[in-house]
Formats: C-alpha cells, structure tokens, sequence
C-alpha cells in the first residue's frame, strides 16, 4: 500500500498492512482485502517461481531484511454462513468467479512455511560503500525470485531507504546508465534523490532494459557541486524498484487511458550540458 492500509483477510489468518510494509501473497491463497478509505499501492505478480531472501555472500549471517522481522499471520477462523459468497480465481490471465454459501476463511490452522506474510521496510539493515563508488543497486534487494539462471531475477524487490551517504571522491547519486533489467519504480512518500521533481508519491517510472537513464538534470548539477560531507539522505522517503530480467509490457491503460502518463518525462535531461575541458 502507498496510501491507506490494507486489511488483509486470508485462509492462514489476518494480516494489516500499512504504507511502508509489504505483504507477500503465495500463488493459490485465498485472501480477501477491506480498505477503511481511499487506497492506491503498487503489486507485483510473479508466474515463476518464489520470493525469497536474497543470498548474503561475504555480508554473512545477518543484514538487509532480517528473516526474524517477517511477520506471519497466526491462525484465526470466521464460520460465517453467506448467501452468493464470491470467489474470484486467476487463471491463464483470466478471472473467474465461483460461488458458495461459506466464508472460505474457516482453516482453523496450520502449519509449514507457504505463508502469507508481511515486512516492515523501516526494519531494513543498510549496507552501502563507506569509502568511495556507487554500488550496485542489489544492495538494497529485500526480496528476490531468482530465475533458473544463475544471478538472474525473474524479479528483484528493492529499496532506498533513510540512509548515511558518506562516499568520498564519488558521484553519489545513480549514475547513468543502461543494464539488462527492466527497472520498474514507485515512491510509497518523500521525494527521490535523483528525480526530486516529476516523481510523485504513487506515481511510477519505467525504464526498461538497455534504456539509458539516470538523474535529472537538478540532480546531476547539485551532486557534481556539493561538497562530499557525511549526509543523510532519503530521511521521509521510501523508494523502490520492481527489477525484472524479463520485459514489462505497458497495457492500453497505463499508457492512454489513465492519462497519467507524463510524455514530457525525457525533458529531465535536456538540460544537461556537456562538460568535455580540453
Ligand atoms: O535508475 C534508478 O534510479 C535506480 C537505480 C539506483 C541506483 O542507485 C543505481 C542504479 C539504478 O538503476
Ligand atoms: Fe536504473
């Protein structure tokens, strides 16, 4: 959820989410949400696969998202009697409803680890470079649904948290660039360092793969000037990427019919100069 929380019913028990947690739906689990007023937030479906913490390498045993701060429904059960209940199902891309006479959330329990659950983003560990270099955005992965390539993502869940920016000799802020990823951003509040003008909080940007982009043109100029202090950054701000190593297709009502989409995007950058000295 970006704004409004979400109270989640599922089989395995109930879950409240509010902006700036996230929660995890395994594929095949009924759930059922009740909104307590306007709502908008961003999901991602995966057909491959599973989200899973991401290995830690030379990171060791603990750090970024923590398992122990994962949070699982305990069991809870509704017998309700209900005249036309509706179960609505996805399937090959289609949805179908069925009806019945039952709440469907009446497991009484249960056990194993195929959960519904939910995370706090605030709980996040940050790790980053404390000397010089702009790392990898994977640093910031919370969760990941690895492909059956190695080191590649079906989807990758990543954010930029509150953090210290402490790098010396460094452009701090993302470089530019063009990768093998499709780069799907949104903003659940705050402003994000290297667009602080166009991208709102529930809005999104799409980059994807071998698109070149990187900070606008405000960004470049206050980054290439500012003196290299230890500085928070992010503070009242959550930023995150959906990352995908497939592609995303822009359906008819993302791009025309919201008439949401900002075609003056690309104007971020035309002010950038060329700063060749010879
Ligand atoms: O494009 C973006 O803003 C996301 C991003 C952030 C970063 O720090 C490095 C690479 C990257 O794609
Ligand atoms: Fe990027």
């Amino acid at each position: 959820p970006q704004q409004g929380p979400l109270d989640i019913t599922t089989e395995f028990g109930r879950l409240y989410v509010k902006p700036n947690e996230i929660c995890v739906i395994p594929q095949g689990i009924r759930f059922s949400v009740a909104l307590e007023g306007p709502s908008r937030g961003y999901i991602l479906e995966v057909y491959d696969g599973h989200f899973r913490l991401p290995d830690l390498g030379p990171i060791g045993a603990n750090g970024l998202a923590n398992p122990r701060d994962f949070l699982t429904p305990t069991a809870h059960f509704e017998d309700r009697s209900v005249d036309g209940y509706r179960i609505v199902s996805k399937f090959q891309g289609a949805l179908f409803v069925a009806t019945q006479n039952h709440s469907p959330f009446d497991v009484v329990g249960w056990h194993g680890n195929y959960v519904p659950y939910k995370y706090d983003l605030a709980r996040f560990m940050v790790i980053n470079s404390v000397s010089f270099d702009h790392c990898d955005p994977s640093i910031f992965t919370v969760l990941t649904c690895p492909s059956n390539r190695p080191g590649t993502a079906i989807a990758d869940f990543v954010v930029f948290p509150p953090r210290w920016s402490v790098q010396e000799h460094t452009f701090r802020p993302p470089y530019y660039h063009r990768n093998c990823m499709s780069e799907f951003m949104g903003l659940i509040f705050g402003r994000y360092e290297a667009k602080e003008g166009g991208f709102l909080p529930g809005g999104a940007s799409l980059h994807s793969m071998m698109t070149p982009h990187g900070p606008d043109h405000r960004c470049f100029e206050g980054a290439s000037n500012a003196e290299l202090k230890p500085e928070r950054i992010a503070d009242g701000t959550q930023a995150f990427m959906f990352e995908s190593s497939l592609s995303m297709a822009v359906t008819r009502w993302g791009e025309e019919t919201c008439q949401k989409l900002d075609a003056r995007y690309y104007e971020c950058w035309q002010a950038l100069e060329k700063h060749f000295h010879l």
